[in-house]
């Protein structure tokens, strides 16, 4: 039986960086063919980056990668990866315009390219406004395996490219993506990829992205099926990884080139099948070797953390910072992200600094001190009730005018910082607050990134519980103090303040949340749903407030299925409520 030896490269590539990019397809190449590597596939956009959104409108960029990709071509030769097949992502660009496109290099040439079919234009993405869709289809013929290729979105609408390899017939189909993370996703990928197998009558070898890129994590997960979607290899998440696994394949002398006409919405126009053969029938001879084991799936938890970790570590290291400074005030959302900080960036990068005013608790500054012991970081201290009082008393300011000049003073200190010694600034807002609007504008919300933005508070707490017991069971502190986890939730802007004297019980607030959020109900479905209507009238009515506050708060990686931003997308000035006045 024919044997070929694949490997995924699953690689963190940084969008722009076309030089950067190709360098590293040369150098994983290199690995992967040193390794005995017949095929190596990357990811979607390799060579761009990915998502770049409006760049694909400048033709300096598409000329770029298009001098990269053939660049490449020679290098890969003169390099001795000539007789390997690799496939690489990239922008084109042609007559249609823009083309996210997926070519295939060997012997020095490119010698197929395919264009992306589905463009997705939902959620985060914006494909459609982005691409022109391809209607190609090259199947690439090597040591007697035709090879098909389709690039993400592809395998995740019904009809189109995966099915016409089906019916033409392919004996292998390599799928690159950007498939940004978020929670549970495999569960739907696993699924999928063994639909499309076996619709391809084929095994799918399935390279996905990893690493950052400003909201979007990728987790990896790269993975092969066989044709009956089994899966056979699998790299782990959040981790550059070579997947490299000697498949047997079936050679099945595949010839035609028409797809069967059969007409229907999703097969308009027909698609242009091109066969191309790269060595008739020659059939390598080697000794192949048991497939590596593949690599588990992690826990709900150790996923999230994995993706906020990737999210921020990719924003600060990408756009050129090396450490960040923020509040430590004691309480659970500035201690989650000290420790995400202290795991993505070391905790010789982190600069935490507690600012106590005169409402500030002993505990607030006992609990930061003791946090910043546990991760070894920096921490200093810097009062701010004399500053504020300056405020107040020149402005004559009371209530909540005066509460909020407290947050605000503290923002004003982290910028004065960062300016000062080059650190970026985090916002500590979970994805709660920022959904009800319990932050003080210019005050809590200054800062470049906000690493737990889409993390809703009671996922904080069970975060911060995850991390300390991760750490107990490595025989190592753990990083967060107990008391941050168990004490009431305070903003500590006057006597005695909790976080429930405004907001209902963290418990529910998420449950209803949830469902106007993310599951997109109304108010009489949330009623239906067992909720007291008053209490649902009023977070519904925080929630379609507090649009202008979101909009202008920083930037933070998504792990929710609908993240605020680019996944839910309304207008600041809307006069709509779900329940009238
Ligand atoms: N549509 C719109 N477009 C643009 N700006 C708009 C606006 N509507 C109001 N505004 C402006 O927004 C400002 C009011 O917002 P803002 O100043 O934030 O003040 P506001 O939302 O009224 O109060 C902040 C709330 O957050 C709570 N808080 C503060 C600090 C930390 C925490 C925490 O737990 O982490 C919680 C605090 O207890 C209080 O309940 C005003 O200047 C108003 O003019
Ligand atoms: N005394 C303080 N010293 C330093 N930073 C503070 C202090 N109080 C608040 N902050 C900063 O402002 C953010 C908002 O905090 P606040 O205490 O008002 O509410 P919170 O949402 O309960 O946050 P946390 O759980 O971190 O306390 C904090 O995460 C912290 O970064
Ligand atoms: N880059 C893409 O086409 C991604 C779209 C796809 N639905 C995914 O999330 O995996």
């Amino acid at each position: 039986m024919p044997q070929l030896r694949i490997a995924l490269a699953q690689v963190n590539t940084c969008v722009g960086d076309v030089a950067g990019n190709s360098s590293m397809v040369l150098e994983w190449t290199r690995r992967a063919v040193q390794d005995g590597a017949h095929v190596v596939a990357f990811p979607e956009m390799t060579l761009s980056g990915y998502p770049i959104e409006d760049l694909t409108q400048r033709k300096s960029f598409a000329a770029a990668n298009r001098d990269a990709l053939e660049n490449l071509a020679r290098e890969l030769q003169s390099g001795g990866c000539g007789d390997a097949l690799v496939v690489v992502g990239h922008l084109g660009h042609d007559d249609e315009g823009p083309r996210n496109s997926a070519s295939m290099l060997y012997g020095g040439e490119i010698v197929a390219t395919y264009n992306k079919h589905h463009l997705p234009n939902y959620g985060v993405f914006d494909e459609a406004r982005n691409f022109a869709p391809g209607f190609d289809l090259p199947i690439v013929k090597l040591h007697g395996i035709d090879v098909g290729i389709v690039i993400c979105e592809d395998i995740w609408q019904n009809g189109g490219p995966v099915t016409a390899l089906g019916e033409v017939g392919v004996d292998m189909v390599v799928c690159i993506n950007a498939s940004p993370y978020e929670r549970s996703k495999d569960d739907q990928r696993v699924p999928l990829l063994a639909r499309r197998a076996t619709e391809a009558g084929a095994p799918l070898a399935y390279v996905n992205l990893v690493g950052a890129q400003d909201e979007l994590v990728f987790d990896g997960d790269s993975l092969i099926t066989d044709a009956e979607g089994q899966v056979l290899a699998r790299a782990p998440q959040f981790a550059e990884h070579l997947l490299i696994s000697d498949l047997e394949l079936t050679a099945g002398g595949h010839t035609s080139t028409t797809v069967p006409a059969e007409p229907g919405p999703m097969r308009m126009p027909a698609f242009d099948v091109r066969r191309i053969v790269l060595q008739p029938d020659l059939v390598p001879s080697y000794e192949p070797r048991p497939l590596p084991p593949p690599a588990e799936p992690l826990s709900d938890e150790a996923e999230v953390w994995g993706a906020l970790v990737t999210g921020l570590r990719d924003y600060v290291h990408k756009n050129g910072a090396r450490t960040v400074t923020f509040g430590f005030s004691g309480g659970i959302d500035s201690a989650v992200s000290a420790a995400l900080a202290v795991d993505a960036l070391g905790p010789d990068s982190v600069y935490g600094v507690s600012m106590p005013s005169v409402y500030s608790s002993e505990h607030s500054r006992s609990d930061a001190a003791e946090l910043a012991r546990r991760l070894g970081c920096h921490y200093e201290t810097h009062p701010v009730a004399e500053l504020v009082e300056g405020y107040v008393r020149q402005l004559e300011l009371t209530g909540l005018a005066e509460e909020n000049v407290q947050a605000r003073v503290r923002g004003v200190l982290l910028m004065a910082l960062s300016n000062q010694h080059g650190h970026l600034v985090l916002a500590t807002g979970n994805k709660t607050e920022l959904a009800v609007g319990y932050s003080t504008i210019y005050g809590d919300a200054v800062g470049a990134f906000a690493p737990i933005k889409d993390v809703p508070k009671t996922l904080v707490w069970k975060l911060a519980r995850w991390r300390n017991a991760a750490a107990e069971k490595r025989g190592e502190v753990p990083p967060i103090p107990e008391n941050s986890i168990s004490k009431v939730p305070s903003a500590e802007l006057r006597p005695d303040q909790t976080d429930q004297d405004s907001l209902p019980d963290y418990d529910v607030l998420d449950v209803v949340l949830d469902g106007y959020v993310e599951g997109g109900k109304s108010y009489q479905d949330l009623v239906s749903d067992g909720f007291d209507a008053e209490l649902v009238e009023r977070v519904l009515r925080m929630v379609d407030r507090a649009e202008f506050k979101r909009r202008q708060y920083p930037p933070g990686t998504k792990i929710t299925f609908k993240a605020f931003g680019r996944d839910r997308r309304l207008p600041i000035t809307n006069r709509w409520r779900e329940v009238a006045p």
